[in-house]
C-alpha cells in the first residue's frame, strides 16, 4: 500500500481511451482537476532536460501540468528541491542548491488517511496519530448514532470507528467528514446474505438487437453495457491476449470492462432512486438487498471470495480512505463553486485541516492527488502475469471447458439475460484482484446508496452522502484507488508498529534509492498529518533526492526482487548500478 512498505506505482499511466465513452457512464474525469489547474498559477517552471525526452512520460499530460502547480508551491516556499524528469525513473526531486546535512528539504501534508482495522478502537487519534489511551478528553465516534442492528457479531456495538484526542483534533480533521466515514463504515460492515438478496428481483434491461430478438430499453446508460462487453472481448478474450495489448489498448480494455460494470449497475440503481417503474417507493429491505443480489449476478460463478458476505478489514480500510478523499474532493468543488458565485454562506466552510498546510501556503488538493502516478496498468499486468505463469497450456484448455460448464449452470437471472454469458466470459479472463476491486466498488456504491436513502443524516453537512453517491463512478473510483496503490506511506508508532496509511501527494515525487540521502519524519502534535523530509548528508546541487521504499539491508538481488514484486520497477539507483558492476 505504501512507499516504505508495499505499494508503488510505475510510469505506466492510464491513457485516455480510444473508444468513445458514453457520457452517462463516464462523466468528465474531473471538473475539479481542470478547475484546480486553471485556478492555480501554472507558470511553466517544470525543468526538463531535453536529453531525457526520449523516455516515456510517466503520466498523462494532465498530471504533468498539475506537477507545475506543485513546483509553484514549492518554489514560493524556498524548498531546495524541484521536480525533473529522469531517464527510466519518471519524475523525481532534484536539489536546486547544495543541501547541508540535517536540513529540512520538504514538508508534505496528508490528503487522505486510513487506520488499520485493529487500531480503530485502540486509542490512536485519527487526526494526529498519537496514542491517547489515557486521555480523558477523547472523542469517540461510533459507526452510527442509531446503530441498533449489529450485523457484525465480532464487534461490540459501542466500538468506535474514529477516536480523536479531543474536540480540537476532531475539528482539524473535520467533524462532518468523520461522521460520514463512520456511517460509511457502518454500511460496509453489513452482511450480504443470500436470504436478504431474495428481496430484490433483478429486472435486466434488454434492447433491440440486429436479429430483432430483444426489444425494450430501460435507460440510455444500460443499453450500452453489452456494447462495452463486446468491445472488450473483441480486443482480448484470453489472459494471454490481454497481456499482449499496448498500454493504450489495455487502458481501453479496462475502460470497457469497468463501463460494462457501471452499465449493469445503473439500471438497478435507477429503479430505486427514480422509482420510475413503481407506484410506491421501495422498502428499506428491498433497497438493502439490491447490491447483494447484484453482486451475486455480477460476480457470482467465478470466484466465491468475490461475493464474500463480509467486507474484509483490508477492503474496509481502502473504502474508508477512498471515501475520505472523495469527500475532500467534493468539499473542494463546493468551495470553488462558492468562490465563483461569491456565496457568503458556503465560503465560510473551511476545508478540514487547511490550517495545518500553513508551511506550504496551501493544503494538498485533489489536483495534487491526481498528479500522482496511476498504477492501474502495471498492477493489472502484474496480476495477469502471475495468473498466466501459474497455468500451462493444457490447464488453460481444461479451464476453458470448466468455464463453459460454469456458464451453462448459472442461476435463473443469468439465464434470462442473453448478455450474461458474454459478461461471464469477460470476467473469466480478468485477474482475480480486479474482480476484488469490482467487489470493493460494489460495496462502496451499496454504502453510498443506503446512506443516500437514509433519513437520519445530518442535513447541515455540505457534502451530503447524495453528493458522494452521485460523484462515484468507475472513473473516479479507479482514479483514487490506483493512485493510492503504491503511493501511500505507512504511519507507524514509536515501536515501528504499523497504525495506518496516509497519502502525501506532494511527497510522491521522491524516488527510491538503496542509498537514500533523504529521511522522512512524521511531525508531531497538531501538525502530525505532515511529513518532513530531512537530508542525511551533503547533497550537491543537481543531485537526485531519494528516500528508501523500505528495507535496504538485503543483498542487491533480494532488494531488486522485492522492489519489482511490490513496487513494479527495476531499481536503477547508484548503489544497485555499482553492485552490478562489481
Ligand atoms: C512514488 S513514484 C515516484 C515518482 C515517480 N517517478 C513519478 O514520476 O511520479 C514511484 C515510481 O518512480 C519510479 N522509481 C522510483 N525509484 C526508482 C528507482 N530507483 N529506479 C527506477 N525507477 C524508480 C518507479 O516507476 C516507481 O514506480
Amino acid at each position: 500500500m505504501n512507499l516504505d512498505l508495499d505499494r508503488l506505482s510505475t510510469p505506466s499511466g492510464l491513457k485516455a481511451s480510444s473508444i468513445p465513452i458514453h457520457p452517462l457512464l463516464t462523466p468528465p474525469l474531473d471538473d475539479s482537476l481542470s478547475t484546480a489547474a486553471s485556478l492555480l498559477n501554472n507558470t511553466p517552471n517544470f525543468s526538463t532536460d531535453p536529453t531525457t525526452q526520449s523516455q516515456p512520460q510517466p503520466d498523462d499530460s494532465l498530471s504533468l501540468k498539475l506537477t507545475n502547480t506543485v513546483l509553484v508551491s514549492i518554489a514560493s516556499h524556498d524548498f531546495p528541491i524541484k521536480v525533473e524528469l529522469l531517464p527510466n525513473k519518471g519524475r523525481s526531486y532534484i536539489a536546486t542548491r547544495t543541501i547541508q546535512p540535517q536540513e529540512l528539504v520538504f514538508v508534505a501534508e496528508a490528503f487522505g488517511t486510513t487506520m488499520c482495522d485493529p487500531w480503530l478502537d485502540c486509542g490512536i487519534c485519527h487526526y494526529c496519530w498519537m496514542n491517547i489511551q489515557d486521555r480523558k478528553t477523547q472523542v469517540r465516534l461510533p459507526r452510527s448514532e442509531n446503530d441498533n442492528s449489529n450485523n457484525n457479531k465480532g464487534r461490540k456495538r459501542s466500538e468506535a470507528v474514529m477516536v480523536f484526542c479531543d474536540e480540537a483534533c476532531l475539528n482539524l480533521y473535520g467533524p462532518q467528514l468523520a461522521g460520514t466515514i463512520c456511517r460509511v463504515e457502518h454500511k460496509i460492515r453489513r452482511t450480504w446474505s443470500d436470504a436478504g438478496a431474495r428481496h430484490w428481483e433483478l429486472r435486466l434491461p434488454t434492447f433491440a438487437r440486429a436479429d430483432g430478438t430483444e426489444t425494450s430499453s430501460a435507460t440510455e446508460a444500460t443499453t450500452y453495457y453489452s456494447k462495452w462487453i463486446e468491445q472488450a472481448l473483441a480486443m482480448a478474450d484470453t489472459q494471454h491476449s490481454i497481456l499482449q495489448l499496448s498500454d493504450q489498448d489495455l487502458a481501453s480494455f479496462l475502460n470497457c470492462a469497468w463501463n460494462a460494470l457501471d452499465g449493469l449497475i445503473a439500471f438497478q440503481e435507477s429503479l430505486i432512486l427514480d422509482g420510475h417503474d413503481t407506484k410506491r417507493p421501495y422498502t428499506q429491505e428491498q433497497s438493502e438487498s439490491l447490491y447483494p443480489k447484484l453482486a451475486k449476478y455480477i460476480l457470482g460463478g467465478n470466484n466465491d471470495a468475490s461475493i464474500a458476505p463480509k467486507t474484509s478489514d483490508d477492503d474496509c480500510e481502502m473504502i474508508r480512505l477512498i471515501s475520505e478523499i472523495l469527500y475532500r474532493r467534493q468539499l473542494e468543488m463546493i468551495q470553488v463553486a462558492a468562490e465563483r458565485s461569491s456565496n457568503p454562506i458556503l465560503t465560510r466552510t473551511p476545508i478540514a485541516g487547511a490550517e495545518t498546510g500553513a508551511i506550504l501556503g496551501q493544503s494538498a488538493t485533489f489536483a495534487d492527488y491526481c498528479a500522482m502516478q496511476s498504477n492501474e496498468l502495471v498492477a493489472v499486468r502484474q496480476q495477469l502475469q502471475e495468473e498466466t505463469d501459474d497455468q500451462d497450456q493444457d490447464q488453460d484448455q481444461d479451464q476453458d471447458q470448466d468455464q463453459d460448464q460454469d456458464l451453462d449452470s448459472q442461476d435463473t437471472d443469468s439465464k434470462r439475460d442473453p448478455d450474461s454469458r458474454q459478461w461471464r466470459r469477460l470476467l473469466s479472463v480478468l485477474p482475480s484482484q480486479l474482480l476484488n476491486s469490482f467487489y470493493v466498488y460494489l460495496r462502496t456504491r451499496d454504502a453510498y446508496l443506503l446512506l443516500t436513502l437514509d433519513n437520519t443524516l445530518n442535513p447541515s453537512d455540505p457534502v451530503l452522502p447524495r453528493s458522494l453517491h452521485q460523484s462515484l463512478d468507475n472513473t473516479i473510483f479507479r482514479t483514487i484507488l490506483y493512485r493510492e496503490v503504491a503511493n501511500s506511506f505507512g504511519i507507524r508508532d514509536s515501536t515501528e508498529e504499523l497504525l495506518g496509511f496516509a497519502v502525501f501527494p506532494r511527497a510522491s515525487f521522491f524516488n527510491h534509492s538503496c542509498r537514500p540521502n533523504i529521511e522522512k519524519r512524521r511531525r508531531q502534535g497538531n501538525k502530525a498529518r505532515q511529513m518532513e523530509y530531512w537530508s542525511t548528508g551533503v547533497i550537491e546541487s543537481g543531485e537526485e533526492c531519494c528516500i528508501s521504499y523500505g528495507d535496504i539491508s538485503k543483498s542487491r538481488d533480494e532488494r531488486q526482487q522485492r522492489l519489482e514484486d511490490m513496487y513494479f520497477f527495476k531499481c536503477s539507483c547508484p548503489r544497485c548500478q555499482e553492485e552490478e558492476e562489481e
